[in-house]
């Protein structure tokens, strides 16, 4: 069984990110909060610092947990207006009562590096540039950075929010894999997964995907960010079952996490040299 890491990936990206960053104006993302999430608030503090790291610039917009919808909807038209700001990120969950979808809609797409806005989602699935969700880019990018080939073979994505599973289809659709999106209401799921080639586990469920779930040799990408009782962090995948199983398997941490936030800053860069 191989193990596809992400760090190394996520490496490069940043490299690549901090030239493209150094060619023109400097990068500004935005990152809005409106959460006490332990695990979200984590995610926030590594794009500030990968953000150091590669020349972009990140504010972190704290809005705080009781934010009402209207405010956040200001806070994001006004800094899609900003034009010293390239990156808006709206960070979920959000305050309840707040839809993530419906807000989105006041992020300028050409601002949109985490593929939020639903005219970005629509670009995506008309085939049109757009950026995507940086998570389901992370997938894409990982699966390529390892030659795993996509065309004609059988895709599996388990999940189907907005964030990870609808735009990770529309993207292997479009690398000519034969697609099928499962979710909770999904009959018999080891059955449907155990048919693919390539299956992306992005739920978050620890260990939802054992070694019935997965055809020997399958290729597996685990999107799954699960907090353990130990303050660590664990998949979807059932790791040390799947890999007797897999052909190949992305660890948690070190998988499809780093290349987020790469990818993350990589759509910030090119955001701010879009013509
Ligand atoms: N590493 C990274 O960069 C990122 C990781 N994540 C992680 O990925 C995971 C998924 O995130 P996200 O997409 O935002 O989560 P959501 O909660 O928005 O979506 C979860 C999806 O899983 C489906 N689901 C729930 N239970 C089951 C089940 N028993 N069997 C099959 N499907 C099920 C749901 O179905 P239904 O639609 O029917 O409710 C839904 O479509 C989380 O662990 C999150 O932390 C998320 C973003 C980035
Ligand atoms: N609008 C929006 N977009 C998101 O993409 C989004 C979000 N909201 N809300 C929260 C989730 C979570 N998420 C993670 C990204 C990277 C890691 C990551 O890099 N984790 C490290 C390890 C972290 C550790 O060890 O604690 C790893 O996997 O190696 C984790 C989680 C993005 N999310």
């Amino acid at each position: 069984m191989k193990t596809l890491t992400g760090r190394d990936l996520a490496a490069a990206i940043r490299d690549q990110t901090q030239t493209e960053a150094a060619a023109g104006p400097q990068p500004r993302l935005a990152v809005v909060v409106a959460t006490a999430d332990e695990a979200s608030l984590w995610y926030v503090r590594s794009i500030a610092k990968a953000a150091a790291g590669v020349g972009v610039a990140c504010d972190i917009v704290d809005l705080g947990p009781t934010a009402d919808p209207g405010r956040i909807q200001e806070t994001l038209a006004g800094l899609s207006a900003d034009d010293a700001v390239h990156g808006v990120m709206l960070q979920t969950p959000l305050p309840a009562g707040a839809s993530a979808q419906e807000l989105a809609t006041a992020i300028d797409p050409r601002k949109d590096v985490d593929g939020a806005s639903p005219l970005s989602l629509g670009r995506l699935a008309a085939g049109l540039p757009a950026f995507p969700p940086a998570t389901a880019a992370a997938v894409m990018a990982l699966l390529d950075h390892h030659e795993v080939p996509l065309e004609g073979r059988r895709a599996v994505v388990v999940g189907r929010s907005t964030v990870v599973g609808k735009p990770l289809a529309h993207l292997l659709l479009d690398r000519h894999a034969t697609v099928t999106v499962c979710h909770s209401r999904t009959r018999d799921l080891a059955a449907v997964t155990s048919a693919a080639d390539v299956l992306v586990a992005a739920v978050g469920r620890a260990g939802l995907i054992g070694a019935a779930h997965v055809a020997p040799g399958a290729v597996v990408i685990d999107v799954g960010t699960n907090p353990t009782d130990d303050g660590g962090l664990t998949g979807d995948v059932d790791f040390a079952a799947v890999s007797e199983v897999a052909g190949a398997l992305t660890p948690v941490p070190g998988g499809v996490g780093p290349v987020t936030t790469a990818l993350l800053l990589r759509h910030t860069a090119r955001a701010a040299n879009l013509p």
